[in-house]
């Protein structure tokens, strides 16, 4: 019985993780705050109710924590370690401890634009990178943004991601209806990558305008917003960033702009030579080699090392992952 700092008060553990506080709670999920008792990091762990789903759900769960084990990058919250008994599942993924960017403004109000755009070049290499790596998120909105420590962008929730092929139509509704692209409205197929564009375009214009573009009172009179495809643009919005987002709140998908045609666009001047635009043309991971150092650290510690290094190939992400992945953030 640990009776320490506690006083006696019986710490939660799960794994080498003793449970803080509870960050936010969904229909079958709850996700604490937690911390790593031998690297002190801290950690949001999802916590997962299988009993609770259906085989659909349950399925939606597994490919989102295939799809999360594959992505690593700056802007998109990490997963370092995956554990599963009979009824439950924890993913203990990168803890973004300022919360959603949706809270940030609702608090603070909108953006300037120099901060916003600083904002939306970070989601925008994340978003390329899922894409350039054959996933679209299909559930981009400012509640799914999150902010860390350094207020750096998060991408959280790929619960809906799914992966697309070139050719490949996705049919699935998913999202959320202020952000849903038209074609989704209509029920008609999409190949992925489209939907995710049209919603940056609701999410720089929250950004940039503290309120969203197409809202309505019922879903209907959003819907009809959304197929009009009209929307208003404040005194204070530039023609630069009124340009942009009308080239992403384009109706017809195909003409829609694409991520390479965004980050030339004259809006977003000066962001292309962010490290992150670096990171997506060369996915080059911290899994596939893994960092020499950290192994010598975890070595230091007396944790087993080829045990790590076999973890980290084979993508176990079990506790052997988590402390290298963990020692990596610091
Ligand atoms: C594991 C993971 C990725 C996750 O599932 N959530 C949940 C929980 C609350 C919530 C939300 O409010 C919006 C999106 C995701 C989530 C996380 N929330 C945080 N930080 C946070 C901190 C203060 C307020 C809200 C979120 N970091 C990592 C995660």
């Amino acid at each position: 019985m640990d009776t320490g700092p506690t006083q006696g008060k019986k710490q939660i553990r799960v794994g080498f993780y003793d449970i803080e506080g509870t960050i936010g709670k969904g229909n079958f999920a709850v996700v604490k705050l937690a911390r790593h008792r031998i690297t002190k990091t801290e950690v949001a762990i999802k916590i997962i109710d299988k009993t609770q789903l259906d085989p659909t759900n349950l399925e939606k769960v597994y490919r989102e924590v295939e799809i999360m084990k594959q992505l690593e990058h700056p802007h998109i919250v990490k997963l370092y370690q995956v554990m599963e008994t009979k009824n439950m599942i924890y993913m203990v993924c990168e803890y973004a401890s300022k919360g959603e960017i949706f809270d940030y403004i609702a608090r603070y109000g909108r953006m300037g634009e120099p901060r916003a755009r600083a904002t939306f070049a970070q989601i925008l290499s994340a978003v390329e990178y899922c894409h350039v790596t054959g996933v679209a998120h299909r559930d981009l909105k400012a509640e799914n943004l999150l902010l860390d420590a350094q207020m750096n962008v998060k991408i959280a929730d790929f619960g809906f991601s799914n992966r697309f092929a070139p050719g490949e139509r996705l049919s699935t509704w998913c999202g959320s209806p202020p952000y849903a692209a038209p074609e989704v409205f209509r029920g008609k197929h999409y190949a992925g990558p489209e939907i995710d564009v049209w919603s940056l375009g609701v999410v720089l214009y929250v950004l940039v305008c503290g309120a969203l573009p197409f809202d309505g009172s019922t879903l209907q009179s959003l819907r009809d917003r959304v197929l009009s495809g009209r929307f208003r643009i404040p005194y204070f919005m530039s023609t630069d960033c009124e340009s942009l987002i009308r080239k992403m709140l384009v109706l017809e998908p195909s003409k829609r702009y694409t991520i390479p045609q965004i980050k030339r666009h004259r809006w977003m001047a000066g962001t292309a030579d962010s490290i992150c635009s670096v990171i997506v043309t060369r996915p080059s991971s911290s899994i596939q080699e893994p960092n020499e150092q950290i192994l010598r650290l975890m070595h230091s510690l007396g944790i087993d090392i080829s045990r790590t290094r076999e973890s980290l190939r084979n993508s176990s992400y079990d506790h052997h992952a988590a402390i290298y992945f963990l020692l990596l953030e610091r």
